[in-house]
């Protein structure tokens, strides 16, 4: 049996629209399968709870929606030995942009009937897990007003631009005390820290071009000491992943990282507000199934 996770409020409503396009699809293939279709996270927690009481083989859990709906839903599966994935409906998309899951939603269940599984790492932050990236500082502050922001479904892409200029007029680094491995280092005049477990962030940044989940390994990129017109050039290399070898960014790979910073900063994961600086961030192995 295939459990779908439609979260309704993603993308602009577009998960409702695919999903019937979705069923269609599945009733033709003679596919079994149960749904939710949920407006808010208790309709899916209540629904992981029947499915972890269900005696019912579980072939798949598959959400239809984006990073903060995987985000919702890997938190909720950890410790169950179920296969997960997505068929994009988000608007940002990272995750399955990064596991080359296109919206041929046809061709993606042709792929999950496969029954092919493999385990990912999964990135542990404070007691939560994060699939994609943890942002720190800029890109956290950004993500904020990005959320708050009622007009970021009509606007989209552009609503992030918006934001970008506008966090960046008040925006200033900040003194970093960073535990790399157990050792530490100190960076002052830190714009962002990004750490990875998969390479894009934002709907489409490459922040962490290398990221793998099979590796163990945090991938971390610190954009420090640029004054703000040079980290815009930066921030539009950022879209192809050239940044890394450019003066101001350093590129890490570590097993774990703490961070302390001399006033508090939004920390993200899967593009959802987790909380405040301190924290540390930490590779969950192996710690989740994935369809591919
Ligand atoms: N199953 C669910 N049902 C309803 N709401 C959910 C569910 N899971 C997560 N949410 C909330 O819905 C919000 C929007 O979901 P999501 O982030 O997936 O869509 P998006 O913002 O369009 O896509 P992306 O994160 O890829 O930009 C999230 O902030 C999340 O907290």
């Amino acid at each position: 049996m295939y459990y779908f996770i439609v979260n309704k409020t993603s993308g602009n409503g577009r998960s409702v629209k695919v999903w019937s396009e979705i069923e269609k699809i599945l009733q033709r293939k003679e596919v079994e399968y149960s749904v939710v279709l949920s407006e808010n996270k208790i309709e899916l927690y209540e629904f992981i709870t029947d499915l972890r009481q269900s005696n019912e083989t579980v072939d798949g859990v598959i959400a239809l929606g984006g990073d903060g709906t995987i985000h919702e839903i890997i938190n909720h599966l950890l410790g169950m030995k179920v296969p997960f994935t997505v068929l994009p409906t988000g608007s940002g998309n990272d995750f399955a942009r990064a596991r080359g899951i296109t919206k041929n939603y046809e061709q993606e269940i042709d792929k999950i009937l496969k029954k092919e599984h493999q385990k990912i790492d999964l990135l542990k932050v404070g007691d939560k897990h994060c699939m994609t990236v943890v942002g720190i500082g800029f890109d956290g502050k950004v993500a904020k007003e990005a959320n708050e922001l009622k007009l970021k479904k009509w606007l989209g892409g552009l609503a992030y631009l918006i934001i970008i200029f506008k966090v960046l007029i008040c925006y200033k680094p900040t003194y970093t005390k960073l535990m790399l491995n157990q050792e530490e280092r100190i960076i002052e005049k830190v714009w962002l820290i990004a750490i990875a477990n998969h390479p894009y962030y934002g709907g489409g940044m490459k922040i962490c071009p290398q990221a793998t989940s099979d590796d163990g390994k945090l991938d971390i990129c610190i954009i420090h000491s640029l004054p703000k017109w040079r980290l815009l050039f930066l921030l539009a290399a950022v879209f192809k992943g050239k940044h890394v070898d450019m003066s101001g960014v350093e590129y890490l790979q570590v097993e774990s990282i703490e961070v302390e910073t001399n006033e508090p900063l939004y920390v993200t994961a899967d593009g959802e507000i987790m909380g405040q600086t301190p924290t540390a961030v930490t590779v969950n192995k192996n710690a989740l199934h994935v369809l591919s």
